[in-house]
C-alpha cells in the first residue's frame, strides 16, 4: 500500500483527484473521510492543507503527494519531484501599486513586501543584492499595499485579474510553478513497485492530455504532402479505402495545432475529416 497526500479543498483538489481517476483508480473525494482507500489499487489518500504536503512527504507520513512546486520550494523539505502534472500553472511575482513608476529591482531596496512566500522571495532578493523588509502574511496579500501594511507584494499570479482588481501591476516574474507529483526520497521495495505502476499510468494520462485522434480521407497521390503536414507520433497510419485512388490517414495531433493542420489538409484535398478524443496514449 502506498499513501498519497492530496489537497483537501482548493485549487489543486479537483484536478489531482481527476488525474488519479483517469489512471483508473477508484477513490472517494475529501468530503467524506480525510483518509480513504482506493477500491481497486493499493493506494490510500490522505487529505491535507497544501502547505502541509511537502513536510508530510519528506517525513514519510505520506509516501507521495500532489502539490504546487511553489510550496515545495518555499518549505524546503527534501523530497523527490517525480513528475510535473500540467495543471495549477501559475507564477509568483512582485507587484506594486499601478501608479508607481518602475525601472528595475532596486525599486525594492528598503521597501516592505507582503508575501506568503518569504523564503523564495528572501533567496531571490539575496541573490540580487536587494535588502528589503519581507512581511509574511497568510492570505489576502494583494490588499496589503492599499491598507498600508506594505509597499509591494510577492504573490501568486495566473490571469492577473486579482492584481488589476486591487490596483496593482506585475513588475517581476520570479518563480514559475505547476502541480507536481513528489515522493519521499528513496522509496523502494513494495512501495517503489506500486509507485512505478502508478507512474506508468500517469505517464499515459499525461501523454494523451490535449491530444486528439485525427482521421482523414485523401486522394492517394496527395499522401506524401499530407504526411509532411502531420506532426504524428512516428509516421501516421495510412489505410486503403474501398473507393479506388483514395486512402485514409490516422494520426494523433495536439489540440493547439489541430485547426492549422486541418486547414492545411483541407487545402490539399482531404475530406471526411474526423476528430476524436483520445482516451489514453500508452506507447
Ligand atoms: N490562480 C491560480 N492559478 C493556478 N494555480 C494556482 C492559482 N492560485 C494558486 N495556484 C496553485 O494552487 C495551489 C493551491 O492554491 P490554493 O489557493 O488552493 O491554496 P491555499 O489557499 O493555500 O489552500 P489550503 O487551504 O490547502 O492551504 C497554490 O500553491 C499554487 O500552486
Ligand atoms: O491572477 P489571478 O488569476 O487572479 O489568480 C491569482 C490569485 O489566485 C490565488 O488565489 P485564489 O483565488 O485561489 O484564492 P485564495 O487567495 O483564497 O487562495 C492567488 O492567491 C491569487 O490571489
Ligand atoms: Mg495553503
Amino acid at each position: 500500500m502506498i499513501r498519497l497526500a492530496l489537497q483537501t479543498k482548493g485549487r489543486l483538489n479537483e484536478e489531482s483527484l481527476a488525474i488519479i481517476r483517469e489512471a483508473g483508480i477508484k477513490v472517494e473525494d475529501s468530503k467524506r473521510k480525510l483518509l480513504s482507500r482506493a477500491s481497486n489499487f493499493p493506494l490510500e489518500i490522505l487529505y491535507l492543507r497544501d502547505d502541509d504536503i511537502p513536510h508530510a512527504v519528506a517525513a514519510g507520513i505520506a509516501d507521495i503527494g500532489i502539490v504546487g512546486e511553489n510550496e515545495v520550494a518555499e518549505k524546503g523539505f527534501k523530497v523527490d519531484v517525480l513528475q510535473k502534472l500540467g495543471f495549477g500553472k501559475c507564477r509568483i511575482s512582485l507587484a506594486i501599486p499601478k501608479g508607481e513608476s518602475y525601472q528595475d529591482l532596486s525599486y525594492f531596496r528598503g521597501k516592505r513586501i507582503a508575501t506568503s512566500y518569504p523564503n523564495i522571495l528572501g533567496e531571490f532578493f539575496t541573490s540580487n543584492g536587494i535588502n528589503a523588509d519581507i512581511e509574511e502574511i497568510a492570505g489576502s496579500v494583494e490588499i496589503a499595499p492599499a491598507v498600508g501594511i506594505a509597499d509591494a507584494i510577492f504573490d501568486i499570479v495566473s490571469s492577473g485579474g486579482t492584481l488589476i482588481s486591487n490596483g496593482l501591476k506585475e513588475v517581476e516574474k520570479v518563480f514559475y510553478s505547476e502541480a507536481a507529483l513528489i515522493a519521499t526520497p528513496g522509496l523502494g521495495g513494495e512501495k517503489g513497485e506500486i509507485l512505478s505502476r502508478l507512474l506508468f499510468r500517469l505517464g499515459a494520462v499525461e501523454r494523451s492530455r490535449g491530444k486528439k485522434y485525427l482521421m482523414i480521407n485523401i486522394p492517394q497521390e496527395r499522401i506524401d504532402e499530407a504526411v509532411s503536414i502531420l506532426p504524428g507520433m512516428k509516421s501516421p497510419t495510412v489505410l486503403p479505402l474501398a473507393q479506388n485512388g483514395w486512402c485514409s490517414i490516422h494520426t494523433v495531433v495536439g489540440e493547439g495545432e489541430l485547426w492549422e493542420v486541418v486547414g492545411a489538409l483541407k487545402a490539399i484535398g482531404a475530406e471526411d475529416i474526423l476528430v476524436l478524443s483520445l482516451e489514453k496514449m500508452v506507447l
